[in-house]
């Protein structure tokens, strides 16, 4: 009780990194876990009062009561108690095994171990012994013990990479120590917020030998990421095990109720009102009766002293209730139960809901599922990754006006040839493309060929891994700029390494190192990409790829024809339902750049308004650029989407699903995956941007009732 008052109560988290004593103080939750929800003691308890919230069950145990009073009992007790029981304890021993797997599985995660510096030095603990304030080590592929502040790592720059998917079903993200930090024994403070569910935020100040630096979300990992690719790392617990956003994100398990059980209810309801109405008639003909023909009884079945017509009467009515009792069926739930488990295993058993490549067969972890999948009414998706497999390919390309990527390769044979990159060291044996012409532009050294993958090259988020020399492997945040990146790598431009500074790129096998000025980062309202880099020569440039309504809006007007010629280029590929991306640069004046990075500089370290200076910055700096031209992606449709989706529409099943891709990329994908049929001629756009446009929007175009 008293940690529950303190949850709603803290309104600031204050800690101490290795100051156990200090932090112990401030009583916060440690690092263990607990879903379960009851324990031995009190398990009888617990489960008695949920079963018997039960409607039909505290109806039969009202029952039992009634017929345990002799004056009215007409059977025996045990006619009710044995059926009671048997259905009470087939339930308890159904929820006593689901806790126990949940024992199970708190005691498994509470008893991993993680290395802790504790005085000085590192120690293996157990995770539900780690507090707020320890510094704790994760490894490669371990899981992260808490939501931590990162301090160190292995990597260059204290990079660290962790796969989030289990948070957000993002498989990947790079996360920054704190540079403040150089030695581990430190004794920072860190003031922060209290813990919260919100996943993407996180706001704090961290103060070391008297210097207050800001903490963001960049810096902290949460509970529930995997550490990946980094050979170490060391981290300073601020939120634990209850605390974690991860579990303040699960909520309590709520027991769901299907309509079917609310059918069932209201039918109970009804028949138990039926049973009051008979038992009341009864009634009224027994105090009739008694009144009338009770006398002639007397002689040889004696009243009992004490008991008239009325009291007589309202006894006959309670022995009526336990007569009639057959009336509500006790095995109508039971029976219920048994269909739904019989359901959850032919789920379970489905070979068609089997897959192979994983072994991962369908499992039903509620035995309810089955009635509630069949109340769907709606279904809402993401597209990539979940009708698309989100394995990106670089497809087809335009530079300045031509177009690349057909196969056209063919040879006598009529077979396809895919191009030979033995050339280049650095490339990528699984990159597959077809067209030689590409291949020839680049080698003749024409310079917008050479500028598009330059661009690819150097404007985006991808990390390079190289742990032997010439063996590059990309980490990309996003699939489709791995798949760019890969493409540039390939065709001559490879990205081998990045510091905060510098881009270092391989460029036909020569290496040229690139000052980075500013990355004006991809956020999904920007929808683009820029960086500003200066090259060793000192010409500085700003690349910028994007959304092709987005980035048409911002070109210069010389680029008019281009603009057409490549706009034809696009709607052919979004016409074959890939994803595009336009791409232009633009050349930056010394003086210009100069004051820019200034502004840019104050506004970025500004407390306030950070954001909207940052957008009108950025807003100002990419317009007026040039066109170099576009790319096509390819995000293949997962086996069995446009037979699922067919299906889900025999079943009326509405589907929405969401995207950010162009529209017409859209509508392509939403055809070849059944989504979208010839017959609906009727498609229509909404285009408002609020809640309340796209509501008229929508009211609109209504069919007139
Ligand atoms: N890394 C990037 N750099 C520049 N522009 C991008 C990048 N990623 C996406 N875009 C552009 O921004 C638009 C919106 O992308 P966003 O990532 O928000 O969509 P999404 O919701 O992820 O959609 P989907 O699930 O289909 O990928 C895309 O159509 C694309 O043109
Ligand atoms: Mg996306």
């Amino acid at each position: 009780c008293f940690y529950f008052l303190r949850l709603f109560t803290e309104e600031e988290r204050l800690l101490r990194a290795n100051d156990r004593a200090f932090n112990l103080s401030q009583q916060y939750a440690n690092n263990a876990i607990k879903t379960s929800k009851y324990n031995v003691f009190s398990f009888l308890p617990l489960n008695l009062f949920e079963q018997f919230s039960r409607l039909a069950n505290a109806y039969f145990l009202f029952l039992l009561v009634l017929q345990l009073i002799p004056q009215i009992s007409s059977v025996p007790w045990f006619t009710t108690a044995v059926p009671l029981a048997i259905v009470l304890s087939v339930t308890a021993v159904k929820d006593a095994n689901d806790d126990i797997n949940r024992h199970k599985q708190d005691k498994l995660v509470n008893n991993r171990l993680v290395k802790v510096l504790l005085n000085g030095e590192l120690r293996e603990e157990k995770w539900m012994n780690v507090q707020v304030g320890d510094i704790v080590k994760l490894e490669s592929n371990q899981f992260v013990t808490a939501d931590l502040l990162l301090l160190s790592s292995s990597e260059p720059l204290n990079l660290i990479y962790v796969e989030t998917a289990e948070l957000d079903g993002v498989s990947a993200a790079l996360k920054t120590a704190s540079h403040c930090c150089c030695h581990l024994c430190f004794l920072g403070e860190v003031r922060c917020e209290p813990p919260n569910n919100h996943l993407d935020k996180f706001k704090g100040t961290l103060t070391l030998d008297g210097q207050q630096y800001g903490l963001d979300n960049d810096k902290v990992v949460l509970r529930g990421c995997t550490v990946r690719n980094t050979e170490w790392c060391f981290g300073l617990v601020i939120f634990g095990g209850p605390d974690t956003k991860l579990m303040q994100n699960s909520g309590r398990t709520t027991f769901k109720r299907t309509s079917i059980d609310q059918l069932m209810n209201i039918l109970v309801l009804c028949i138990f009102g039926f049973l009051a109405t008979t038992c009341a008639i009864m009634t009224v003909g027994h105090a009739l009766w008694e009144e009338k023909e009770g006398s002639a009884f007397t002689a040889f079945l004696p009243r009992k002293p004490g008991v008239d017509v009325p009291l007589s009467s309202f006894y006959s009515f309670w022995s009526y209730v336990i007569v009639l009792n057959t009336m509500v069926p006790i095995s109508l739930y039971v029976s219920v139960e048994m269909i739904r488990l019989g359901n959850s295993f032919f789920i379970d058993w489905d070979r068609k809901m089997y897959h192979p490549g994983k072994d991962t067969p369908a499992q039903a972890r509620t035995t309810t599922l089955n009635e509630e999948l069949g109340q769907i009414k709606y279904i809402f998706s993401d597209k990539t990754g979940t009708l698309t497999q989100n394995i990106m390919t670089f497809n087809k390309c335009s530079i300045n006006g031509k177009n690349y990527g057909r196969k056209r390769n063919l040879q006598k044979t009529g077979t396809i040839v895919e191009l030979d990159f033995s050339w280049n060291q650095l490339a990528d044996p699984k990159f597959i493309f077809h067209d030689y012409s590409l291949l020839e532009t680049i080698k003749e050294g024409n310079p917008e060929a050479q500028a598009f993958f330059r661009l690819l090259a150097l404007c985006h988020t991808v990390m390079p891994e190289e742990k032997k020399e010439g063996e590059l492997n990309y980490q990309a945040q996003s699939p489709d700029e791995g798949a760019l990146v890969t493409a540039a790598r390939n065709f001559g431009f490879v990205f081998r390494s990045r510091t905060p500074e510098t881009i270092t790129l391989m460029e036909m096998g020569k290496k040229v190192t690139y000052e980075l000025l500013a990355v004006l980062d991809f956020n999904n309202t920007r929808k683009r990409m820029s960086v500003i880099v200066r090259d060793p020569e000192g010409k500085m440039t700003l690349y910028c790829k994007g959304a092709d309504t987005i980035i048409y809006e911002r070109l210069h007007p010389s680029c008019n024809k281009l603009k057409d010629v490549t706009t034809g280029h696009l709607n052919e590929y979004a016409g074959d339902g890939l994803r595009t991306l336009v791409l232009a640069y633009k050349d930056l004046e010394e003086s210009y750049m100069g004051r820019w990075m200034e502004r840019h500089h104050e506004v970025s370290t500004a407390m306030e308004g950070r954001e909207e200076g940052l957008d009108e910055l950025y807003e100002e700096i990419e317009k007026d650029l040039m066109l170099l031209g576009a790319t096509a992606v390819e995000d293949k449709l997962q086996d069995g989407v446009p037979q699922t989706i067919e299906q889900l529409a025999k079943a009326d099943i509405k589907i929405w699903v969401l995207t950010g891709d162009k529209q017409e990329t859209a509508e392509n994908i939403g055809y070849s995956c059944n989504m979208l049929r010839e017959e609906m001629k009727d498609i229509f756009i909404v285009a408002a941007n609020t809640a309340d446009g796209v509501k008229e929007e929508l009211f609109t175009l209504l069919p007139p009732e």
